[in-house]
């Protein structure tokens, strides 16, 4: 949806800054609605990936803006455009007439998968250029196996890597710690590798390089213990295999000699990668240590620059961007908003007999109130308004109420006043009761935004004076 939204698709529903997104992406809008037509490739392009992820019940649920039969006709050229992009992607969505399938081998919206499935696809590519020494040395026959053992060998490493890819595809590893199973993969490897160092003859010196290909995949997965286990269990399936190999064979064998010689170099080298590995395992910690509290302290930041620290309300710079984007839209569009500055009676006398804590609980108390109530505004039977709340400073709040003429605003605002009056506060000065006073003015064309508000300010300072606790509007 929100790629719809991106894209100039006008979609219904209420709250926050979700109405100037969703026009933001695109001026061929009328009235309020973006219009999609149809031979408008530019859009059609951009609503192609929303498209595949949103079918046509759901755009007509949501209200679209395009209704109807030109809706269905729309869906159904996107969908087309969608197929026929994907299958020159060779990602091709399967489709029957009239099932609605979809199915991408490397899923785009989800990166952390596609990275692992492109992970898997190296390893298949490594066990098959491995072929190539392993080719030249069965035919200068350094092996015991012919050309059919090789192609054994090649099959059972094929049917390895599709096992895993349709493994991490289907999501079935997502419950695994790791969801690439890195450890069971070099496992696997490492067992294929002592299949073909069984069989090697004099080649096995190089064919040992096999068990450090296969090992070094983990460098970028696995921590120091996964390390040392699978050293280990390299180590003891390597001495296995000379046990096994050399079972009749006298100890004073020079051939079991070398063997012990291979097997202490490999062990060696295997607790050399596993420093090396928990080395590397560290610096990855560290980065996704400090990635996390970036993106914390980034989430915390765009928090803090839009809204007010005591009440979590929009700021008032947050109000003054959103003002200036509903302006503009205002100029482009031609429909109306009107602004609303609401201002809390008597505030002073709370912080005065009640402390400044009472006062800052009954801020907070009234914010969320005007939440809840903004969230919920659906007047004149339209639910798709933006309503934008925030403080303006001090006591003082602000209502932007876009598509909304003086008159709508006004039912809204006393519709808010039943919500604030209703209940007192509850302040840890006990409950405390409070009422506000609220200036209406409806943006006029060719008006700033700052006369907007002087004329709403006006209009406030005039239900002051007439007795507080009521609202006036602007002319
Ligand atoms: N507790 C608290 N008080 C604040 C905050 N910001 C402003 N105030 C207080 O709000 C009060 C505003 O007082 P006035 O401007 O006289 O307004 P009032 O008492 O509401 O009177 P009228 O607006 O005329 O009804 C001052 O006492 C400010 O100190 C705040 O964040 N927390």
């Amino acid at each position: 949806m929100d790629e719809l939204r991106g894209h100039g698709l006008r979609m219904g529903g209420c709250g926050g800054e979700a109405g100037s997104e969703r026009e933001a992406g695109d001026g061929a809008a009328d009235s309020g609605h973006a219009r999609l037509r149809v031979g408008d490739e530019r859009r059609l392009a951009c609503g192609m990936a929303a498209v595949k992820r949103c079918d046509e019940t759901r755009i007509r649920r949501r209200r679209h803006p395009v209704r109807g039969d030109e809706t269905r006709r729309l869906c159904r050229m996107l969908r087309r455009r969608v197929a026929a992009a994907a299958c020159l992607r060779h990602s091709a969505p399967v489709a029957w007439p009239g099932v609605r399938m979809s199915f991408e081998l490397f899923p785009r919206n989800d990166p952390n998968l596609r990275r692992l499935l492109r992970r898997q696809l190296m390893g298949l590519a490594s066990y098959l250029m491995f072929l190539v020494p392993l080719v030249y040395a069965v035919n200068e026959g350094w092996m015991r196996m012919d050309f059919s053992g090789l192609a054994w060998f090649v099959a059972a490493a094929c049917a390895v890597n599709v096992f895993f890819f349709l493994a991490i595809r289907s999501g079935w590893t997502r419950r695994f710690q790791d969801p690439g199973l890195t450890l069971a993969q070099i496992a696997t490897a490492v067992a294929l590798a002592l299949v073909m160092i069984h069989y090697s003859e004099e080649a096995r010196s190089v064919l040992l390089m096999l068990f450090f290909a296969a090992l070094f995949f983990g460098i970028f997965g696995l921590g120091t213990r996964q390390f040392l286990l699978l050293g280990t269990a390299t180590a003891v399936g390597y001495w296995g295999l000379i046990q096994w190999e050399f079972r009749d064979a006298p100890a004073e064998d020079p051939r079991r000699k070398l063997e012990v010689l291979r097997l202490l170099t490999l062990s060696m080298i295997m607790l050399w990668m596993a420093l090396l590995g928990s080395y590397v395992a560290g610096l990855r910690q560290n980065l996704r240590r400090r990635n996390a509290e970036l993106a914390e302290a980034m989430a915390r930041l765009r928090t803090l620059v839009a809204h007010d620290e005591l009440t979590g309300a929009f700021n008032r710079r947050h109000l003054m961007d959103i003002l200036t984007r509903e302006k503009e839209r205002t100029d482009r569009f031609g429909h109306v908003f009107t602004v609303c500055i609401i201002d809390l009676d008597y505030f002073k006398r709370i912080n005065d007999s009640h402390g400044h804590a009472a006062g800052d609980d009954v801020l907070r108390g009234f914010t969320e109130r005007m939440l809840a109530s903004a969230r919920k505004i659906d007047w004149l039977g339209r639910q798709d308004v933006d309503t934008t709340f925030g403080r303006y400073g001090g006591e003082e709040f602000l209502l932007v109420m876009p598509h909304t003429p003086l008159a709508g605003a006004r039912v809204c605002v006393e519709r808010i006043r039943d919500r604030v009056v209703a209940a007192p506060f509850e302040t840890g000065a006990g409950p405390l009761e409070a009422n506000f006073s609220a200036g209406v003015a409806e943006h006029r064309p060719g008006e700033t935004v700052a006369e907007t508000l002087a004329r709403a300010d006006e209009a406030l300072y005039l239900a002051k004076t007439r007795g507080r606790g009521r609202t006036e509007t602007a002319d």
